[in-house]
Order: structure tokens, then C-alpha cells, then sequence
């Protein structure tokens, strides 16, 4: 059945809510409360055309795995299309839309990025303001965001001398798994929103640089496609977020074994979603920005949350979290359905280290979800300095990874010294695919392997076994500089 923009404006509400994407229409008045979004953004959008809203944040399948044939209606009236596409052209642009088209001209040539920093001020300037709210924030006053990357500004190496040190190699295996350096993705989401092609920069980059990419349950290309997109020989690991419905939790794992995926990183950090202020905030920046400042007026309703933030619909989203996941229950369930390694993201402390390795599983990553979660949550650098004074025999039994504030190669050879298999960085890649795509990922990961390589040999270290816990020392005086960026 063809449709009409009129036909379809009538239909903007619960009682029936219709929605236009890529010039097809959909039904949405059944998905409204399953929505992962939350029903408050679809009816936003009810009786009108959302695509540009739509694309960047939903993966590929979103809509054949949520959506009934039956709800998919037909397609939007070819004349109605047309004016749709003059509409959006005559559109004006929004003065951060300028700012970034000319910033994205403004780019320097690649081989002026030195370090991760270089290519993190470029992605500030070339982001749309909302985005780069949403990559960058933290919870509540961002202290652990902080402290994440000041952390490794209190160890300090004793670098041995007189070693050979001419050939060296920082090459590892991660789970078995090769890797040219001890480095690897931890997934961020919904990479789309910086760079049209998003996941698939990182999978291509780092199919290049045998690096292993860990793929979000809500990454903004499915992991099919990314599976596809990826060398036969590369490797790549799959975040689960939990659902309170196991079915649907089983079926998200049996599709990643399925696809060739070669890891379950369970995240256990997001019982609920923190408040992360700035990225509520910035609508109302943009606002400003545009001229379009708000005032209140007597008797405005009160309105705990704005729903066009990004990380707002994270609060408000429909996503069924399992918030009462436990050690008995959970751990068994996964076991039971995949034979996959199970690795828990979001490991905080000792003890829960120390559960982890008494219930048997393949690896933790000591991490507090970059900043994003529990603030004041401890750096993952000083819990695994902790675990290795207080619990060295953990680290034979499984392994152990850290990510947050990872940003120099002295950063991954600190963590492994004090005994890290491998270390992951989010951020990092958010930012180098959205400055520069695919190559912007191939530059930070050969920044990344010049930098491992070079404080290796300064250190005496000919290969990573021989990065050992006597290498580093932490000091409890303060640095003279900070290089933290925020
Ligand atoms: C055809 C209708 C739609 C379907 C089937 C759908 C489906 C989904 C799914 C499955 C997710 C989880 C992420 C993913 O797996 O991709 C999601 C998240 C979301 N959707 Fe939709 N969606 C629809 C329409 C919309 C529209 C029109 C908007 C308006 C902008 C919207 C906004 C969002 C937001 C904000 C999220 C949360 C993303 C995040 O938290 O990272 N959705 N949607
Ligand atoms: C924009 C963004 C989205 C993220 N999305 C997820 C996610 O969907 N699932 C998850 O387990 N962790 C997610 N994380 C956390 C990362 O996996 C990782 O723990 C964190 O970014 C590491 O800190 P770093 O950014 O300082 O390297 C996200 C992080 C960012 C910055």
C-alpha cells in the first residue's frame, strides 16, 4: 500500500503511531513500549518522516528483528518522497552543522597526529556538539573520569638498562587469541553518530593491524555485518548486555557464537544508568546556540529528564536490564548456553575479583565503563594494583584486563607490568573514526604500537614477558604536570 504524507500525519499518537524511515512507514503503535529508545522519542517523531533522527543510532537489522511484515506498511507516495528530499535540502543548516563542515576541512594531514591526544582534539573540533557530549561525558561531576587517566600519572617506571632489547617483540595472545600488541577495543556504542560507516571503521582498521575489536550489543552495525566486513583471520569479541527475558538474552549469544564471535564480555557495571550531566545538558547548549533559549514561565510542568539527550534515552530507554544479575544465578546461565570464554566487564574491586575467579570464569576487565557509571568508582589501574598486591594468585587463574583512561603506550605497558593481559581503550577509537574513518583507527593503533614498542626497549623489555611488577613503582607524590584532557 502506497502512502501519503497526509494519510500518515494523522497518525501521530498512542492510539496509533506511524513513522516514516528511508521512505517506508511503519506502524509503531504495538513497539511503542518495547521500544529500547523508550516510546517518549517515537511519538516525538509519530506521523512524520524520522530517518536523519533514525540512522545514526540503530543498527542495520533494528527494524526486520523488531518489526512484524505486518507492521511495515508500505512505502511513502514517490511525489511525497521527493518533497521530503527538496525539504531537507532547503532546510537550513544549524550553526554547528557550519562549525563542523569547516572544521571538517580544516583537518590537518594524518601525519601531524603524534599521540592519541592530537587525534582526540581533532575529533572535538570536527563532532557535532551532541555527539561529542555523548562520547566524552561522565557520571555526575566526572571524578572518576577524571581519575581514570590520572591514575597513570602515579606509577612510575625503574627502567632496567644493558638489556638487548634491539629486537622486540609486543605482540600477545589475548584468550588464545593473537594480537599485535596488548591492546583492544572495548566497545562503545553507536559509533554511527560520529562517522557514517561507524563500527566498520574499527573492524577494518584493526582488521589491518590483527587488533580484536569488542562489538556492543547496541553498536550501530549489526554484528553480522561486522563479522562480515572482518579478515578471515581476525578475531572479534561480543559485549552482552543482559536482559531481565533470558530467551532474548540466549538468542543475542547464540547469534555471536553463531557469527564466529570469539567472546562473551558480560557487562555488569549497569545494574541502572548513571546521570551523566553533561550529555543531558547539551540539547539545551545547542539551543542556546541557535537562538532558541527556553525561560520559564509560571506553572511549567516540572520535567525530571529531557528526552532528546543522548544519554537521557539511555535512562528513559525500554531496554529490559537485568538489574538483579548475581554470582549463583547468572554465571551458571550463561555457562549453560554458550560454550564461548565469559569475561566480566565492570569488575571494581578485589573481592569481586576474587568471586569471579571462585565461580570460574575465563577473564575480568577491571574497568568502571570509562567514567560513565558509578562515580567515584576506584581506577581500574589502582584495583589491579591492589589485586596484585593483595591477590597475586588471581592472575593464574584467570585473565585480567583493565580500560579507562588509557591513552599512551606507557599507559598499556604500566597495566601490564602489574599484570594485565591486555588492556582495552573506548574512547580512543570513537574519537579516530570520527576525525578520520578507517584511517583515523590505523593511526592511533601504529601510534599505539611505536609508543609500546619504544617504552618496552627504554624499559629492558625484549617481549611482553618480560614486563614484570618490579618495573614499576607507584609514588604518593603528586606529578608536576596533568595531561588529562577532559
Ligand atoms: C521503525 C521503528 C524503530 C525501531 C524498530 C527501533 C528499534 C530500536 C532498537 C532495536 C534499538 C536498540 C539499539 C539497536 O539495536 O539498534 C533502538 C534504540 C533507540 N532508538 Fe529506535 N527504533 C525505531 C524508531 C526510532 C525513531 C524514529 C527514533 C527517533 C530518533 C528512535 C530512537 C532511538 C533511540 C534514541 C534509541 C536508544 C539508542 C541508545 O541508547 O544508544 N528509534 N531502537
Ligand atoms: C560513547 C561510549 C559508549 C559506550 N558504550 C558501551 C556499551 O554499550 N557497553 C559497554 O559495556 N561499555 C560501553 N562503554 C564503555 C567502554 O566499553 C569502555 O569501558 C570505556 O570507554 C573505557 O574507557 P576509555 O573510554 O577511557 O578508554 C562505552 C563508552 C563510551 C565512551
Amino acid at each position: 500500500m502506497v502512502l501519503s504524507i497526509e494519510e500518515i500525519a494523522k497518525h501521530k499518537d498512542e492510539s496509533s503511531c506511524w513513522v516514516i524511515i528511508k521512505n517506508e512507514v511503519y506502524d509503531v503503535t504495538e513497539f511503542l513500549l518495547r521500544h529500547p529508545g523508550g516510546p517518549a522519542i517515537l511519538l516525538n517523531y509519530g506521523g512524520r518522516d524520522a530517518t536523519s533522527a533514525y540512522e545514526p543510532i540503530h543498527s542495520s537489522d533494528a527494524i526486520q528483528r523488531n518489526l512484524s511484515p505486518s507492521q511495515c506498511l508500505g512505502p511513502l507516495k514517490s511525489s511525497d518522497a521527493r518533497d521530503l528530499e527538496l525539504q531537507e535540502k532547503q532546510r537550513g543548516q544549524t550553526k554547528d552543522e557550519i562549525r563542523v563542515e569547516h572544521a571538517m576541512k580544516q583537518r590537518p594531514p594524518l601525519s601531524r597526529i603524534l599521540s592519541l591526544a592530537d587525534m582526540e582534539d581533532v575529533a572535538r573540533k570536527v563532532l557535532p556538539f551532541s555527539t561529542l557530549s555523548f562520547f566524552s561525558t561522565g557520571s555526575d561531576d566526572e571524578i572518576t573520569l577524571q581519575e581514570n587517566v590520572r591514575a597513570f600519572e602515579r606509577f612510575f617506571f625503574h627502567a632496567r638498562v644493558m638489556r638487548p632489547v634491539s629486537k622486540c617483540d609486543p605482540s600477545t595472545k589475548i584468550l588464545g587469541y593473537d594480537s599485535s600488541i596488548p591492546v583492544f577495543v572495548s566497545g562503545a556504542s553507536t559509533a554511527r553518530l560520529g562517522h557514517p560507516l561507524g563500527e566498520l571503521n574499527i573492524t577494518r582498521g584493526c582488521g589491518n593491524a590483527n587488533i580484536i575489536q569488542m562489538v556492543c550489543t547496541f553498536a550501530s552495525i549489526s554484528k553480522a555485518e561486522i563479522a562480515a566486513a572482518a579478515l578471515p583471520s581476525q578475531h572479534l569479541f561480543f559485549q552482552l548486555y543482559k536482559t531481565t527475558n533470558l530467551d532474548s538474552a540466549a538468542k543475542l549469544v547464540r547469534e555471536a557464537e553463531e557469527l564466529g564471535y570469539k567472546a562473551i564480555f558480560l557487562t555488569v557495571d549497569v545494574a541502572v544508568i548513571s546521570t551523566r550531566s553533561r550529555d543531558i545538558k547539551n540539547p539545551w547548549i545547542i539551543e542556546a546556540e541557535e537562538g532558541k533559549t527556553q525561560y520559564y514561565t509560571e506553572g511549567d510542568p516540572d520535567e525530571t529528564v529531557n528526552m532528546f539527550g543522548t544519554s537521557t534515552r539511555h535512562a528513559s530507554r525500554n531496554y529490559p536490564l537485568d538489574a538483579d544479575m548475581s554470582w549463583e544465578v547468572t554465571i551458571p546461565w550463561l555457562r549453560s548456553i554458550t560454550k564461548l570464554p565469559i569475561i566480566l566487564k565492570g569488575i571494581q574491586c578485589v573481592e569481586d575479583a576474587v568471586l569471579a575467579a571462585e565461580m570460574g570464569v575465563d577473564g575480568i576487565l577491571l574497568s568502571n565503563h570509562g567514567g560513565r557509571q558509578l562515580e567515584y568508582s576506584l581506577p581500574p589501574l589502582e584495583v589491579l594494583n591492589k589485586l596484585r598486591r593483595e591477590r597475586p594468585d588471581i592472575f593464574y587463574k584467570l585473565e585480567v584486563y583493565i580500560d579507562g583512561g588509557i591513552r599512551r603506550g606507557t599507559d598499556v605497558i604500566k597495566a601490564l607490568c602489574l599484570g594485565a593481559k591486555a588492556v582495552g581503550l573506548g574512547r580512543p577509537f570513537m574519537y579516530a573514526l570520527s576525525a578520520y574513518g578507517e584511517a583515523g583507527v590505523s593511526k592511533i593503533l601504529s601510534i599505539l604500537n611505536r609508543e609500546i614498542v619504544t617504552a618496552m626497549q627504554l624499559l629492558g623489555a625484549a617481549s611482553i614477558k618480560d614486563l614484570t611488577p618490579e618495573l614499576v613503582e607507584r609514588v604518593d607524590w603528586e606529578p608536576a604536570t596533568h595531561r588529562a584532557k577532559l
